[in-house]
């Protein structure tokens, strides 16, 4: 495996030679494939698609402030160096990994994210893509020889795809024992000099998160929570990303939040702020969607992320255009949703959309630097990869990140959640603490 770091990356990936190669292969299971996996690996998998990325070809780490644009040019460098023979669009070779929530400079690190860089992608060994009905393997290699190697890696992997052993599906762990971070006492003195804040200074908005550490009966086997979570959630964002040789660490959630998306010059992004639980009965539903779509607070909420994008897509691009405001409905919550789309006046790369948009203040708040402030003061944990930009992109710049929310830390036999909420004027300690619980929600679900 080649390590690119970011400070010595460009000159690296300078002399690497790297070659792909695709076929075209028969269904086969994704659960099983993801129960064979080896070394680094990410899981991705929408609406209408699943991938799965085992191995490492290269991998490309960076830190700090300026971690997007070090990643952008390390990763155009590598791509300028690989040779693919012409693949199916689904095929197409891409980087795969995310981002911490903070640029970690002076934040602090605890051991928990151990393993988890300020930014780590990887150009797999190997990737899976399922679209629609239709499954795709390419393999990526290096070195001098790195056509005939990677030829010889696609004949390895179509045999060991086609014999994959079944794989038996486990039930949720069990939870032995779990705390809080923050208790429901300091919850509430911090909800309350958070809104003091924003009554008397300059802050409009901080999202604040809480953090649940779960001891768990035995290890959580993380294809079959990939398996809940496609079950409930199968129009979110399902990933696990696991940067560890040997998986030691798996970052995992089923996020319904879109950061950006990018193909071509076209852009797809989402204000997705303001909740309300889940009714009993259809009626029930009903009534709270209304309440939601009618409450001032959370509509204030909500403005505050649709002109934050707005503005921020608005240097960029010639039309932004913002679609009506919904409720969007998941199994434990309600959101108000507001897709926004917008035309690039120029080409671009979705990291560079990734770093003006994160944090948007429907995880971090406004203005971004005295919210972040706030989170770095008032949060007695780090938010890792929390909430933070994880997805994918190629060789063109074209791709597609999400919110890594509804999210967590699994490592040995103890999982590390985390959840948060919009903390406005209007906000009671008390109700944003339960809504926090209802998005500790799919997690937990998947873990008990
Ligand atoms: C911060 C989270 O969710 C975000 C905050 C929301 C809110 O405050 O209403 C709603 C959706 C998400 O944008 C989370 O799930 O942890």
């Amino acid at each position: 495996m080649k390590l690119l770091r970011g400070d010595e990356a460009v000159g690296t990936a300078s002399e690497l030679t790297v070659a792909a190669r695709s076929l075209e292969l028969d269904a086969l299971d994704h659960d099983a494939l993801v129960a064979s996996i080896e070394g680094p690996s990410v899981v991705w998998r929408g609406q209408d698609s699943a991938i799965a990325t085992t191995g490492a070809t290269a991998t490309i780490t960076a830190a700090g402030p300026d971690r997007f644009g070090t990643v952008r040019e390390t990763a155009t460098a590598l791509f300028e160096r690989l040779r693919s023979q012409s693949t199916p669009r689904a095929a197409r070779p891409r980087l795969f990994g995310g981002f911490a929530f903070h640029d970690g400079a002076e934040h602090r690190r605890s051991s928990v994210w151990d393993g988890f860089p300020d930014a780590w992608f990887v150009l797999p060994a190997a990737q899976v893509v399922r679209e629609g009905d239709r499954t795709w393997l390419t393999v990526t290699a290096t070195g001098p020889d790195a056509g005939r190697t990677a030829g010889e890696r696609l004949d390895t992997w179509r045999e060991r795809l086609a014999d994959l052993p079944a794989h038996a599906g486990t039930d949720p762990p069990g939870i032995v024992d779990e705390s809080r971070t923050p208790s429901r006492t300091e919850w509430r003195e911090q909800i309350e000099d958070a809104v003091a804040d924003i009554e008397t200074g300059d802050l409009r908005k901080v999202v604040l998160a809480q953090s649940l550490s779960a001891d768990l009966s035995v290890e959580l086997s993380i294809p079959d929570a990939l398996a809940r979570l496609d079950d409930r959630y199968p129009d979110c964002y399902r990933f696990a990303i696991a940067p560890g040789e040997h998986r030691e660490r798996t970052f995992l959630g089923a996020t319904p939040e879109t950061l950006v998306s990018l193909s071509g010059r076209t852009v797809e992004t989402e204000a997705l702020a303001g909740s309300t639980g889940r009714g009993e009965t259809p009626d029930e539903d009903d009534w709270l969607a209304e309440e939601l779509l009618g409450s001032e607070k959370d509509n204030h909420e909500h403005d505050l992320v649709v002109e934050a994008i707005r503005e921020q897509l608005d240097s960029v691009a010639e039309s932004v255009r913002t679609g009506g405001r919904t409720v969007r409905q998941l199994a434990t919550v309600q959101h108000l949703r507001t897709p926004v789309s917008a035309e690039l006046d120029d080409d671009s790369h979705v990291l560079d959309l990734v770093e003006a948009l994160h944090p948007t203040p429907a995880v971090g708040g406004l203005p971004p630097d005295a919210a972040l402030e706030t989170i770095k003061a008032t949060e007695a944990f780090d938010r890792g990869w929390y909430a933070a930009p994880v997805g994918w992109f190629d060789a063109a710049g074209d791709g597609t990140f999400a919110v890594a929310i509804r999210s967590a830390l699994a490592r040995g036999r103890t999982a590390s959640l985390f959840a948060g909420a919009g903390i406005v004027p209007d906000s009671d300690p008390d109700r944003e603490w339960d809504e926090v619980q209802l998005k500790y929600r799919p997690m937990l679900d998947t873990l008990a």
